[in-house]
């Protein structure tokens, strides 16, 4: 639904040139969340700028829908209007709303029509649908000042829906709302993405945002897309930076001759007593040093830092073990003695 292919963005501005995209290449399926992670000033904002041609990049291509929008926006004068037909496919939600202050929330949600000639009629009714599909049907002659920052999200999300788009690409979109509105806000964005078939592209900083709605997920560091896939799978992907991420866990071991790993389990083996079988199965005494559980997309996932007593030698048959029962098993560090901090040793994946 959205590729981007070797996208390059570089600003110039007072003879400093800043490489803001460095050859992203991008794929988001149809119908499914993506969310963009990464630091501050990893190009995540310039990367969703550039999907829908708020930015023009400098080089690579853009296509949504089967639709190459870079092409539309280098076209001469008249691919001014051909551009802004297409980009009305794809709505747009921002961190701080963007709404006008001194408009209704029906006249908010009816702008982006009036742009595209939709008559006043057709306007309001399709603008009360959408304010009903959001939650806010009794808030249509309301102004945004007297709403919450949730509401007044609800109305921007109303108002990128406006123009029927496939794709909706949020910006950061709940940065601004407290915990509790922020998980509305999400299952909203989640029901619209089920509902409407609507893939959702988002950019955020939150790690919880991608646990908590996305299929997949990009981990982006100066301008480039460093790692990428669906969530269940960089999960089970060793030495996964996203995985660590959404999982971290810690521990140190308790002293010499231990052997430390991580283990990551979801779908059927969650829900089985794997810790107690090992224990009972090799007579060994396993100490949890850290552990995450947790529900991504629906299912559970979890990660737990154990210690074996003995060196990895000792404890090859009992890894094997763990991960005949499916789950996925990282040896996180092997102590020779108490450390600080393990630094990792050996990634190995499960077979
Ligand atoms: N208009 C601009 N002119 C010059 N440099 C810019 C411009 N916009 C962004 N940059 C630079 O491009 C880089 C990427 O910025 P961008 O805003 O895309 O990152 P980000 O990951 O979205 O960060 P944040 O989470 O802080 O918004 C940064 O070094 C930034 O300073």
């Amino acid at each position: 639904m959205i590729t981007t292919t070797d996208l390059t963005k570089v600003y110039r501005s007072r003879g400093r040139e800043v490489t803001a995209l460095d050859g992203v290449d991008l794929h988001v399926r149809e119908g499914e969340v993506y969310g963009v992670v990464g630091q501050s000033g990893a190009g995540k904002s310039t990367l969703i700028r550039c999907v829908n041609l708020l930015e023009r990049p400098t080089s690579g291509t853009v296509t949504v829908a089967g639709q190459d929008l870079t092409a539309l926006a280098g076209r001469g004068h008249r691919a001014g209007s051909a551009l802004r037909q297409a980009r009305s496919r794809v709505g747009m939600v921002f961190q701080h709303f963007n709404l006008l202050s001194s408009r209704t929330v029906r006249d908010n949600v009816e702008l982006p029509l009036e742009i595209l000639g939709v008559s006043g009629k057709e306007r309001t009714r399709k603008a009360l649908e959408l304010l009903e599909l959001v939650g806010l049907a009794d808030k249509a002659k309301a102004y945004p000042a007297q709403l919450s920052g949730g509401q007044k999200q609800r109305v921007g999300i109303a108002r990128a829906l406006a123009g029927d788009p496939k794709v909706l690409l949020s910006d950061e979109a709940t940065s601004a709302l407290d915990p509790e509105t922020t998980r509305s806000i999400l299952q909203l964005l989640r029901d619209l993405n089920e509902q409407l078939g609507l893939t959702v592209l988002l950019i955020t900083h939150e790690m919880d945002v991608v646990k908590r709605i996305c299929d997949s997920a990009a981990l982006m560091r100066d301008g480039r897309i460093v790692e990428s896939g669906k969530v269940s799978e960089l999960l089970a992907t060793p030495g996964s930076e996203l995985a660590q991420e959404l999982f971290p866990v810690g521990g140190v071991p308790s002293g010499e001759d231990r052997t430390v790993v991580d283990v990551t389990f979801q779908g059927e083996a969650a829900t089985k007593p794997v810790i107690s079988q090992l224990s009972r199965t090799y007579n060994i005494d396993i100490s949890i040093l850290g552990a995450a559980m947790d529900t991504v997309g629906g299912h559970q996932v979890g990660r737990m830092r154990i210690e074996l007593p003995g060196r990895f030698e000792e404890n090859v048959v009992p890894i094997g073990f763990l991960r005949e029962q499916g789950l996925q098993v990282d040896v996180a560090a092997i102590a020779d003695g108490p450390r600080a901090n393990p630094t990792p040793l050996l990634k190995e994946g499960a077979k």
